[in-house]
Formats: structure tokens, C-alpha cells, sequence
């Protein structure tokens, strides 16, 4: 599938996707698509399988021994099935980026966290660093803080600067999609509307896919919306359609705050 029957192009999909963890069968049958250069949001309450779908977008289950991936994920435009075992993971966790919950700087300076991924890709020259440095830095609204002190430790900014650093580290190799998963969840309200502010610029660059407690910030940012439930899919649409008029009875109760 590379566009979807209204003709959007695709730039990952699940096909017939299944998770476990272990014996317990955590996503069922999963088909999503990801619509390329736009946000799509992952809802529903605790426990239904947000997160387990979002890290098997780049593979993250594979650290732990015992889970199971089944099926088909697809990433666009060569067809590959990101699963497949042929596929190595690190590459693919160069195309597809994560930021976590919790930002997770590494302990090394602004510079250094950023050069990261280039440095691990082979990359040598200083004046290449600096420009693609300076380029994820600006990417991630957070060059004009850091410019003049690029060598001190991450570690000394304010936590909503350190998500926004862990975006850059992820921009700075390209990523054709990014994944988030609750990247607001742990930083204070300006903090989160500047996180906010960020997701709806870098749309117009990478693909994005977003897990998110609040439904508030899934109608702000996303274009689509997947409310999942008990690890299956309910119902997948444009957000303002899911959020006004939800084609399922279990999705309204959940918006409405009937349930959840
Ligand atoms: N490492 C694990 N081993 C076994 N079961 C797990 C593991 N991680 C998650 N689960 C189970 O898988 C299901 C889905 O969990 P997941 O964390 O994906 O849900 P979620 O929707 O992201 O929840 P939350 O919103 O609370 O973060 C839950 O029933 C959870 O208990």
C-alpha cells in the first residue's frame, strides 16, 4: 500500500499486525496506516496497547527475549517489512526515531548528543558536524538557547530543553519517521505548549506518529487518530471526525469521558 483509497500517501502501514509478550497477546490484528508528512495520534486508555504498537514501529521489542512480533510492518517508499528478520534493527531505528516519556539525554555535552547518530553513520567532517548540528538544533526550536554554550553538559538544561534536544539528536540523521511516545507527559504546560508548537512545525518534515494521554493535545497536533482499545483498533479517522462525530459507540463514550 503506498496511498490509501483517498489517494494520501502512505509512508508506513501494519498489516494483520499481531504482538506478544510472551503468552499474552498484547495487539490483534492491527492495520494502520501512517499518512506520510502528517501527525497521527494514538489513544486510549491505560493498558490497551498504545505503546507496545508504537515501539514495534522501530523495533524496540527486540531487546527482550520472548516477545513476538506477526505480521507485516511496511515502511514506504522501498516496501520494506520492517520485521522481517533479514532487516537489521539499527538501521531501522535510523529511519524511524523515538522520544521518550521522559527525556533521556546521554551524559555528554549539548554537541556530542547531537553528533551521535552522525558520528555512529561514519561521519568525520568537523564543519559537516557543525552544520547539521546547528541544522537539528534549529529544527528542534532550541538553537538560539544552546548556541553559546554547545560544550556544556546536557544534563544542566531544563527538562522541556532536554526533550527538545532528544528531538534534535533524532533530526539529525533524517529520520523519515518519528516516533513520540508521550513526549509531554513529564514537563510543565510551557514546556509542552513549546513540545506542542514543535510537533506541528516538524509535520511539514518527517512523518509522525504520537502516543498521548490527553486528548486535548491529540486534537491539537494530529491530523489522524487511532483509539485503540484491549490492544485492537476501534476506530481510525481524521481527528476532528473521531473527536466530533465517532463512528463507533466505544470511541464516543471514551472522548466524552464516559469511560476511561
Ligand atoms: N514487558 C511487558 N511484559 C508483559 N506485558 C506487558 C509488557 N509491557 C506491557 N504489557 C502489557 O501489554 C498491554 C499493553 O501495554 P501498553 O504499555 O502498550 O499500553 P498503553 O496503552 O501504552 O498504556 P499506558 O497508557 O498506561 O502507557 C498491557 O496489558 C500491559 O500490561
Amino acid at each position: 500500500m503506498s496511498t490509501t483509497e483517498q489517494n494520501l500517501p502512505v509512508k508506513a502501514f501494519t498489516r494483520d499486525f499481531n504482538f506478544y509478550y510472551g503468552s499474552f497477546h498484547a495487539l490483534k490484528s492491527i492495520n494502520l496506516p501512517v499518512i506520510e508528512k502528517h501527525v497521527t495520534a494514538l489513544i486510549g486508555p491505560s493498558g490497551c496497547g498504545k505503546s507496545t504498537l508504537l515501539r514495534s514501529f522501530n523495533r524496540m521489542h527486540d531487546l527482550y527475549p520472548g516477545n513476538r512480533y506477526q505480521g507485516e510492518i511496511v515502511l514506504n517508499p522501498d516496501n520494506t517489512n520492517i520485521l522481517d528478520t533479514r532487516v537489521d534493527p539499527i538501521e531501522v531505528r535510523m529511519r524511524v526515531g523515538m522520544v521518550f516519556q521522559k527525556p533521556n539525554p546521554f551524559p555528554k555535552s549539548i554537541y556530542e548528543n547531537v553528533a551521535y547518530g552522525l558520528r555512529v553513520r561514519g561521519e568525520k567532517s568537523r564543519s559537516m558536524l557543525d552544520d547539521k548540528i546547528e541544522d537539528a538544533l534549529r529544527g528542534a526550536s532550541l538553537w538560539n538557547e544552546v548556541k553559546d554554550r554547545l560544550n556544556q553538559p546536557a544534563t544542566a538544561l531544563s527538562g522541556g530543553q532536554q526533550q527538545r534536544l532528544c528531538i534534535a539528536r533524532c533530526l539529525a540523521t533524517d529520520p523519515e519517521l518519528l516516533l513520540f511516545d508521550e513526549p509531554t507527559s513529564a514537563l510543565d504546560p510551557i514546556a509542552t505548549a513549546n513540545i506542542e508548537e514543535l510537533v506541528t512545525q516538524l509535520r511539514d518534515r518527517v512523518t509522525i506518529l504520537i502516543v498521548t494521554h490527553n486528548m486535548q493535545q491529540a486534537a491539537r497536533v494530529s491530523h489522524y487518530t487511532a483509539y485503540m482499545y484491549l490492544g485492537e483498533v476501534v476506530e481510525y479517522g481524521i481527528t476532528d471526525e473521531v473527536f466530533l462525530r465517532p463512528k463507533k459507540k466505544e470511541t464516543e463514550d471514551y472522548i466524552t469521558g464516559r469511560f476511561g
